[in-house]
């Protein structure tokens, strides 16, 4: 590995803003330069001013005393449409606003009104709440803001829930297309708490007239964990999936459970906001915030673009506290007076910390760990949509090589299976199929010779001697492996330029028998093996193909066989050892779970205009702004409510003061189902025999088809299938890239991102629900590609179900055949109630959807 900089391997500075609720002074150039003079590198600033909203207000209110009760159009409605006198509101004047374009616009973060409704359920309000902020995103673009908040949807009117969200949407829509340059950033609380959407004082909310109201019904007071990620989803669906269209995420001083965290990680969050109010105090009475914060905003910080960081409420800018106080004349000038209480009082304060809650942030900042290796090495890759490689049509670049030779764990583990397989073959007596008694060794595939190298160091430590061939269709490549073979290998390798498919063997000049070298001189092995080679029919002195001992191939792609090593490497197998022959890897299998990736639709769908396939098109990413959407239960140790209830409360977060350079909590995930498609082993004994007048290859037995059951608990939205694989190399010596395994079997390892199949459109996925894969791989002989669809099933309890369901059942109600605790991969079997919809564990399925039958022929895999 190259050594990397250190300040590559440092993680990225925080940028910290500071939001005042009631700021009253307007925000200027001295505003933002004393911001930047205490550590902040923004501040916000309302668009419009308390004028401004006490006009609104008179405004709205001598409307409404001017007008009579809402009444019924010809037709009936007053409801559905807005029947009711407009109120325009004039123009925006001076006193309205104290935003002024000037060098500070582009340190500054503007907040639209929070006072507006948009959402009420009474027509008058609504428009006039969506004047007001068109009025504002209007003079916002004018003054050059880049960045602008608008707060979040009011969701409960008295009974009626979520009405006016569509309409609100529709207003962010237009705010978006009548700004073009500004990022619009929706601010959302985590979770829909009813309770929590408090009043207050000035809010157009209460003029909501009593006809648009429905008195009658329930009012909620339930918390919905998942209701304002509802609502965002509708907002942004609506919207399109905007690259301009960002979430302010407010991180509540109860942080919910950790489902409900990862759902906003994979959602495009640039702000975090926190409260005073959030912060706790240690024991020397600093504000921290508790751990699970602490983890929380550490797994932010390590996305591709970590959001921005938002202060509120939590003092006064240095230099800025007095200046709504200020006196008119300029009392500093008389140094001689003798200070009042309140001065001496704030000199006193002075000396302690102005600004502890942006020290303790800053504080944390210092403490992120360093990037990992794979961080390290995926900067500017996470989310990023790449197309398979297809090195068996296409001839790879030297620096694809290289970028494969940097992966510091697959050559060292393949390494050691080499020298497993080679001390295993010593020991247990194994004849070879070299006259000279060396092992036959074939890399085939060596691409630039990385694993010749290994294979080669194997045989050193292991001190079992080998003959090495190796066999490279790329004629560029090729050039490398024959200056390899002179400057490090010393000629010791015989260099096949030939696709491995056609490579007929080791060739050799057949010894006479009795002056054979008996295996046994070096090995002390039987030699039954190559006499059988050399049959009775071999003519002494004729040259002959001989069988390989060992073959190591790297073929693999991110799904396992999608480079078709399955393919390429049922066309060596006929010249493996056949008694005792071992092929590196011995065997491999793909990997799938459904997952929310709206970040990766969007991009896909935004391509969508000049490649017609991109929908249908397999993607290697480095997924990372992702949602499993199916979860194994959390254990005791991991558990949501677990996780939370160690963490609020928890005082031990380091101070600013009284920090220390320990790293933040680390943030557990939920582990994904990821449920095994198929495999492939080498030997493969069902290779079709092939046809000698066919143009094409009989490959049918290389067809694979998998349907699998993945329960999924909440509720999203499901934009496609994270693909895996692992690999057994030799034994125990494995690789995985399944987020399940990969920590045990090759942790570092980076050479494979995974693969992403997406879904055209995405399907909601309901709480208690089950997504059901269904995928092939195909072949017509020429050509290998995937097929992939989605079902979506909400499962319902059968009310006069007799059974008793077990605790994890009930919560997490799943098919037996895919059952997370379940042994097998997931797939459906017919005992499973899947053919008569109602399954033995006492539920119903109920199909509320179905994706079409993708196929990724037109990007596919060419033999
Ligand atoms: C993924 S690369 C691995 C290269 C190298 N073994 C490594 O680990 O760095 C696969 C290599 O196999 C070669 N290859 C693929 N199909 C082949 C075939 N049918 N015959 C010969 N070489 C092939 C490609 O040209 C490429 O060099």
């Amino acid at each position: 590995m190259e050594t990397v900089p250190e300040s590559e391997e440092m993680a990225q500075p925080f940028c910290i803003g500071q939001h005042e609720t009631n700021r009253l002074a307007p925000v200027t150039l001295r505003s933002v330069q004393c911001a930047h003079a205490s550590n902040y590198d923004m501040l916000t600033a309302s668009i419009t001013t308390s004028q401004f909203h006490s006009r609104v207000l008179s405004l709205l209110s001598s409307h409404l005393s001017s007008l009579g009760p809402p009444a019924r159009d010809a037709v009936g409605t007053y409801h559905t449409s807005r029947n009711t006198k407009i109120l325009t509101l004039p123009p925006l004047s001076a006193v309205d606003t104290s935003l002024t374009p000037d060098e500070s616009t582009s340190q500054v973060v503007g907040i639209t009104s929070s006072w507006i409704d948009i959402c009420s359920p009474d027509p008058l309000i609504a428009d006039v709440s969506r004047q007001v902020l068109m009025l504002e995103v209007a003079y916002a673009a004018f003054c050059g803001i880049n960045y602008l908040v608008i707060p979040g949807p009011r969701l409960h009117h008295g009974a009626i829930h979520s009405e006016g969200l569509m309409y609100y949407s529709r207003a962010v829509q237009e705010a978006l297309s009548l700004a073009p340059y500004i990022q619009i950033h929706i601010w959302m609380k985590m979770v829909d708490n009813p309770e929590a959407e408090v009043i207050a004082m000035g809010e157009l909310a209460p003029f909501a007239r009593e006809e648009f109201l429905a008195p009658d019904g329930d009012i909620s007071t339930k918390i919905d964990l998942f209701g304002t990620w509802d609502a965002w989803e509708i907002i942004r669906t609506t919207c399109k999936y905007h690259s301009r269209l960002l979430i302010a995420l407010a991180l509540p001083k109860q942080l919910p459970p950790i489902q409900v965290q990862t759902r906003w990680f994979s959602e495009p969050v640039h702000l975090l906001t926190i409260e005073g109010a959030s912060f706790i105090k240690n024991q020397k009475g600093y504000p921290v915030l508790s751990r699970a914060h602490q983890a929380l905003i550490s797994r932010f910080m390590r996305l591709r673009t970590p959001p921005w960081i938002l202060l509120c409420d939590v003092g006064p800018v240095p230099g800025l506290e007095d200046d709504d106080e200020l006196p008119t004349g300029d009392s500093s000038t008389d140094k001689s007076n003798f200070p009042t209480i309140t001065q001496a009082m704030s000199q006193g304060k002075k000396n302690q910390d102005p600004t502890p809650h942006l020290s303790y942030i800053r504080n944390l900042q210092q403490r992120q760990p360093p990037r990992t290796p794979i961080e390290r090495f995926g900067t500017g890759y996470q989310d990023y949509l790449q197309a398979p490689l297809q090195p068996l049509t296409v001839n790879l670049e030297s620096i694809t090589y290289e970028v494969f030779e940097k992966d510091p764990i697959k050559y060292a583990w393949y390494e050691r299976a080499v020298a497993k397989a080679l001390n295993d073959w010593m020991e247990q007596k194994k004849p070879t199929s070299s006259p000279d008694g060396k092992v036959v060794v074939a890399v085939v595939g060596a691409g630039r010779g990385p694993l010749v190298t290994r294979a080669l160091r194997a045989s050193a430590e292991t001190g079992v001697k080998i003959e090495m061939w190796v066999v490279e269709k790329n004629p560029n490549a090729f050039v490398l492996l024959q200056r390899h073979n002179e400057t490090i290998w010393n000629g010791a390798v015989n260099l096949v330029k030939s696709d491995m498919r056609s490579w007929k063997g080791p060739r050799r000049e057949i010894q006479p028998l009795q002056s054979q070298v008996p295996v046994g001189e070096t090995l002390g092995l039987d030699n039954s093996l190559l006499s059988a080679s050399t049959g009775q029919d071999d003519v002494p002195g004729e040259m002959k193909h001989t069988p390989v001992d060992i073959i190591i191939s790297e073929l693999l792609g991110s799904f396992g066989d999608n480079e078709l090593s399955p393919e390429c490497l049922d066309g060596v197998t006929h010249l493996l050892n056949p008694v005792h022959g071992i092929s590196i890897p011995a065997s491999y299998s793909a990997h799938l779970t459904p997952i929310a990736a709206p970040k990766l639709h969007a991009d896909i769908s935004s391509q969508k205009i000049s490649n017609p396939a991109a929908p249908e098109t397999p993607y290697v990413v480095m997924l990372h702004a992702i949602d499993y959407l199916s979860t194994a239960p959390a254990s005791a140790s991991t558990s949501p409510h677990g996780h939370l209830s160690s963490s609020i409360g928890s005082n031990s977060g380091a101070g600013a003061r009284g920090s220390t350079s320990t790293p933040p909590p680390v943030f557990e995930p939920p582990s994904p189902i990821v449920h095994t498609a198929w495999s492939f082993s080498h030997h493969n004994p069902n290779i079709l025999v092939q046809s000698t007048s066919s143009s094409t290859i009989a490959n049918e037995h290389n067809a694979r088809q998998t349907r699998l059951s993945f329960p999924c608990q909440n509720r999203g939205f499901c934009h496609g299938l994270g693909g895996y694989f692992e690999t057994v190399l030799y034994g125990d010596v494995e690789l995985s890239t399944n987020p399940v395994t990969m920590e045990n079997k090759s942790d570092g390892m980076i050479s494979w991102f995974p693969i992403f199949f997406p879904l055209k459109t995405p399907l909601f996925v309901p709480d208690n629900g089950e997504v059901v894969v269904t995928m092939l791989r195909q072949t017509d002989n020429r050509k290998v590609w995937y097929e992939w669809m989605v079902e979506v099933f909400r499962l319902e309890r059968v009310s006069n179900f007799a059974g008793v369901s077990s605790p994890h059942r009930s919560t997490t109600p799943v098919m037996s055949g895919a059952r997370v605790d379940s042994p097998g991969p997931g797939k459906l079997e017919r005992k499973d109630s899947y053919y008569n919809n109602n399954n033995s564990n006492g539920y119903r399925r109920i199909r509320v959807g179905i994706s079409e039958m993708h196929s990724s022929i037109k990007e596919g895999c060419l033999m």
